[in-house]
């Protein structure tokens, strides 16, 4: 018998219906195994996921008025959600000790990571399976990295010995003993460790749309759905925003040879979408994808023969480097070269651009302030003559405006740089260039 590894998100898990239709997926399938539950998420647009309450709970823990406000808000959905579901699970004592502990001054992330861990406990209960903590079996280490070694050992060992469990998601704990989260999302990299840890054969990982899509569907009506995609097209969507599967979910289980199969617990018939380390047939289209991100400055640097300036790139980056900022992407001319920075990281712009000026000595310097960025993937375009002409045709038909290009030497990608405010017109018309007939 295969083993796989699923992870259930938010949505999935969002009150006790949703719990339902979990359930049933597992019990289809007895190669499913090994769980890993988010915490409930939004059960409609305008709702508060779990998480997110149990940040304003620690924001306000001071004040009463508040703190109770939101408190009672998440325990009425865990208590509804056992209620309905007609567990014994003793929710009120495990509430209230948590209450206490965030009235004596837990940890932020101890405060967040108990979304999951309540969720855990709950549907360990409904489905019969043995509940894990994952601060038993994922380890940081001292500089808040995974401890791989301490992690895999301890997950083989303690999930060889159990045929089922469920694992909370998007926590660890450090190298004191204390909780530690990952970044917001990362209950999809808590479910790609256990999927390496256990050698699984699959990782599914189950949420509220039809696999991966070629764009964003709070963008474009009804994209088309992709059948399968690999890993470093992936890796290029996630990266500008598509945000179906955390970004640092891909590494460890495309190193391990784990294909993931993103599905849709709404639709369990729907085969979603398989990510592949290797596919060696273009896509129909050209494209597999598109997807976009605000929040970026450009910050262009012009010097006349900069190209015979040995040094010149690493002077700009020991400035980066200085500042603590990462850069999205680098594209150069002959004479210029433009650092496409996330607007977050900047904090103090003048003295960024002070610094460069007195490192470069360059003959100008431009900042393009509230840029998005939009990558068109797919390892078809470059089989496909005529496919950055589409895109930018499509661009120019709808009015708009280019403010830099850059294309990976992968080929696989093409980068575009637009006005934000253009961010869903352009991402829309990409779409519908590559996918409407002509
Ligand atoms: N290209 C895309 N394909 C599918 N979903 C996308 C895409 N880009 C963005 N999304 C959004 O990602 C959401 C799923 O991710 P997430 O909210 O993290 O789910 P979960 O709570 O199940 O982990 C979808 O509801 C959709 O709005
Ligand atoms: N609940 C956490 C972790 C997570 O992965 O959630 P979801 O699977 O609903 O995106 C968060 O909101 O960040």
């Amino acid at each position: 018998m295969g083993v796989k590894v699923a992870k259930f998100g938010g949505t999935s898990l969002a009150n006790a219906s949703q719990f339902i239709k979990v359930k049933e997926i597992i019990m289809q399938d007895k190669e499913r195994c090994f769980i890993v539950p988010s915490a409930p998420g939004k059960r409609d647009k305008e709702d508060t996921k779990i998480t997110d309450l149990l940040y304003l709970c620690y924001t306000y823990s001071d004040d009463v008025k508040l703190f109770n406000e939101y408190f009672n808000q998440l325990q009425g959905r865990y208590i509804s959600i056992v209620n309905e579901l007609e567990l014994n699970v003793p929710i009120k004592e495990i509430l209230e000790e948590i209450k206490q502990k965030i009235q004596d001054g837990a940890s932020l992330d101890f405060i967040v990571s108990r979304g999951e861990y309540i969720n855990g406990i709950i549907l360990a209960e409904y489905i019969g399976y043995e509940f894990i903590d994952a601060a038993e079996i994922i380890y940081f280490n001292e500089d808040g990295l995974l401890d791989q070694n301490k992690t895999y050992t301890t997950i083989n060992k303690l999930l060889s010995e159990n045929d089922n469990a469920v694992i909370p998601g998007f926590y660890g704990s450090n190298y004191n003993g204390d909780i530690k989260i990952f970044s917001r999302g990362g209950s999809d990299i808590t479910g790609a460790i256990i999927a390496c840890g256990v050698e699984a054969d699959l990782y599914e990982n189950w949420t509220d749309v039809s696999g991966f899509l070629m764009a964003d569907p709070s963008i474009v009506d009804n994209p088309q759905q992709i059948k399968q995609i690999t890993f470093r097209e992936l890796r290029e969507l996630s990266y500008m925003g598509a945000s179906v599967l955390h970004e640092e979910t891909i590494f460890p289980v495309l190193n391990a040879g784990i294909p993931i199969n993103i599905r849709n617990t709404n639709d369990p018939e729907n085969a979603g979408t398989m990510i592949i380390s290797y596919s060696d047939s273009a896509s129909r289209n050209g494209i597999t994808g598109v997807a976009g991100k605000k929040g970026f400055t450009i910050i262009t640097i012009e010097k006349n023969l900069m190209n015979y300036e040995v040094g010149f790139v690493r002077r700009i980056l020991t400035v980066l480097e200085k500042h603590d900022i990462y850069f999205y992407h680098l594209p150069t001319g002959i004479d210029t070269i433009s650092l496409v920075l996330e607007a977050s990281q900047i904090k103090d712009i003048h003295s960024l651009v002070k610094e460069i000026q007195a490192e470069c000595k360059p003959d100008s310097i431009e900042i393009i302030p509230g840029i998005a960025l939009i990558a068109t993937v797919g390892h078809g375009m470059s089989y496909t003559p005529g496919i950055a002409a589409r895109l930018f045709t499509a661009l120019a038909e709808n009015n708009i405006n280019v403010r830099i290009i850059d294309q990976g030497s992968s080929e696989i990608n093409i980068i575009v740089g637009v006005e934000e405010k253009d961010l869903e017109a352009a991402v829309r018309a990409i779409y519908n260039a590559y996918t409407t007939k002509i």
